[in-house]
């Protein structure tokens, strides 16, 4: 078509004739003219921003421009020698990754098929890109569909790529200088580019979901493994907490996706995940959906952080007490240095914390001498005399536990041995703050040259960590917990700490009856045999009191968190907003 016939068309479609161009081609050329102010018979360049810019561009879309590269590399190879190029932009359209062929470099960088050129539709005017950042829907716009004279030889067929929360990441297009002069000719990349778009999906979401359940679906089960049509990603309650694209068609509602329960459409609840997974043969991995039509599904389960545990282990044994929980982190840091001097050491926090054994790694670390463990709680003078005079030969670390306990008569002897034996290194541990704790100060002083706190297991980050580590040291080696069985213990409060869990489960390996630990297999928490105080309190009284805080009801009552969640949902009691 003539510059002059585009020029008239563009006119005749904003006096609103229909000229058989697609809606959305038409809607387009409308704003260009109405919105953004554009004139068709301007032969504007490409717009291209500048290396610094284009820099910015790269390192905010890094993340995905790694998830794209593989498709991108594929659906290269899929054209390869049929001169098409691959734009990857970013959602404000700027082209951040690029495939082409060297041969074209300096007329595809013309025309602006090439890194760093800005497509946005409010520059460039009617294009694949902008077409399709303002449509969040894959398009074609071929030769002149495009808006402005200097691209009407182009053809560009662009998809949309969303982030697992939904919203417009980048535009994948793949784009001819030169083309065929029917629009259908462009069916088949426009196939390829959606399914590229898709599988760029996947992987990012894959790549931000290592710690979480991954469900991967598909209506066939032979595609299943290799290249499902959808995935969400879920936590240990079946919530789901990212998507691809694909995926709103299981919530056909409109209710949106994040957030919602995999059980609210699928057959199935979060404990079934286990047996989706690869191990089964795909055809045997059907998931019932509630409208009645039937999924196949592939579940992933979350897998440990290898690199930390790795660094974990490199640090000796104070390191390898945490993976990543920032207080004891830097707490464990502390601890390192000072293990190495002989300064007197408190190790303070709640029962169980494992104070004790933060203080034999802490032996481990420092010291190549001898090592004496004595319980305070009913320790005589003299049992604390025979114990010291064991220790002879050189540096020796004298632990004590919880010296809160210790008679009196032996916090004065105490105090003496460690005036006259300088070879002795006290580390004592204590449930007390150290401001409550009631020692005459002559011996507080004695003992406590630096004080290290561990925190309780309620507030550490790396709770899911230990019960792995936990897990993986005492039960056989394919037991594993059911999703919900771990969100259950990750919300529980823990009075007792890291010898709570180690109960808990030790009684649930013993109850369970598979390979899988399910949540009826975890005892109680210790509070429950206080008995329910709720014949006595109104839950709403009781949640009132509690700030709304589930953990901290469930504790009250004696009951664990799901029974409270259940418990109000029956009263239809919610909190305040
Ligand atoms: N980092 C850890 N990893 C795994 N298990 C741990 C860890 N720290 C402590 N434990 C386990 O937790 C239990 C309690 O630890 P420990 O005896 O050191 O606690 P504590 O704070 O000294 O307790 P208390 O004050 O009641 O004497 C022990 O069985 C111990 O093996």
């Amino acid at each position: 078509m003539s510059d002059y016939h585009h020029v008239a068309e563009i006119e005749r479609v904003l006096d609103g004739a229909v000229t058989g161009r697609d809606g959305f081609v038409s809607a387009s050329w409308r704003r260009c003219v109405e919105l953004y102010g554009m004139d068709p018979t301007r032969r504007d360049p490409a717009h291209i921003v500048t290396e610094a810019e284009l820099r910015e561009h790269r390192v905010q879309a890094e993340r995905m421009i790694a998830a794209a590269r593989s498709s991108l590399k594929t659906l290269f190879r899929q054209v390869a020698g049929q001169n098409y190029v691959l734009l990857l932009t970013d959602a404000g359209g700027v082209c951040v990754d690029f495939f082409g062929d060297d041969l074209f470099v300096e007329e595809l960088r013309g025309a602006g098929l090439y890194l760093g050129s800005n497509w946005s539709e409010d520059l460039a005017g009617t294009c694949g890109v902008g077409a399709c950042i303002v449509t969040q829907e894959p398009v074609t716009v071929h030769q002149d569909d495009h808006f402005g004279n200097a691209h009407t030889g182009l053809s560009c067929t662009a998809a949309p790529i969303f982030d697992s929360l939904g919203e417009l990441a980048a535009v994948l297009d793949i784009s001819l200088l030169r083309s065929p002069s029917p629009k259908r000719s462009q069916n088949l990349a426009m196939s390829l580019v959606t399914n590229a778009a898709r599988r760029v999906e996947m992987a990012n979401l894959m790549a931000e979901g290592r710690r979480d359940w991954i469900l991967r679906v598909s209506d066939r089960p032979e595609f299943l493994d290799i290249d499902p049509e959808a995935a969400v990603r879920l936590d240990g309650a079946g919530r789901i907490l990212g998507y691809t694209r694909g995926a709103r068609r299981l919530f056909p509602d409109g209710g949106g996706v994040l957030g919602r329960r995999i059980d609210e459409v699928l057959g199935m609840t979060v404990d079934d995940l286990p047996d989706l997974m690869r191990d089964r043969p795909s055809e045997d991995r059907m998931i019932e959906m509630r409208d009645g039509g039937a999924l196949f599904g592939h579940a992933i389960a979350p897998q440990a952080p290898r690199s930390a545990l790795r660094s974990a282990r490199r640090g000796g044994p104070l390191a390898g007490l945490t993976q990543g929980d920032p207080a004891m982190t830097e707490m464990l840091n502390r601890a390192a240095r000072l293990a190495r001097t002989s300064v007197p050491l408190l190790v303070c926090g709640e029962t169980g914390t494992g104070k004790t054994r933060l203080a034999r790694a802490l032996h481990m670390a420092g010291s190549a001498g001898g090592f004496v463990m004595l319980d305070c709680a009913g320790l005589t003078p003299e049992a604390l005399r025979q114990g010291c005079a064991g220790a002879r030969g050189g540096a020796t670390t004298l632990l004590l536990r919880r010296i809160e306990d210790m008679p009196e008569e032996t916090m004065v002897a105490l105090s003496a041995i460690l005036d006259s034996r300088n070879d002795l290194r006290a580390i004592t541990t204590t449930c007390v703050a150290p401001d409550r704790l009631e020692l005459p100060l002559p011996l507080f002083h004695r003992l406590a040259g630096a004080t290290l706190s561990i925190p309780p297991l309620r507030q550490r980050r790396d709770l899911s960590w230990l019960v792995n580590l936990l897990l993986r040291r005492r039960a056989p080696e394919d037991m594993r917990l059911s999703p919900s069985a771990r969100a259950e213990l990750l919300g529980r409060d823990w009075p007792g700490n890291l010898r709570e869990l180690e109960h808990v489960l030790d009684v649930a390996i013993a109850l369970c009856e598979g390979r899988v630990i399910d949540q009826q297999d975890l005892p109680a928490p210790v509070t429950m045999v206080s008995g329910s105080t709720e014949a006595e309190e109104p839950l709403e009284q009781v949640m009132e009191a509690c700030g709304w805080n589930m953990a901290r009801a469930a504790r009250r009552l004696g009951v664990n968190r799901s029974t409270v969640l259940r418990r109000l949902r029956r009263a239809g009691l919610r909190p305040p907003t």
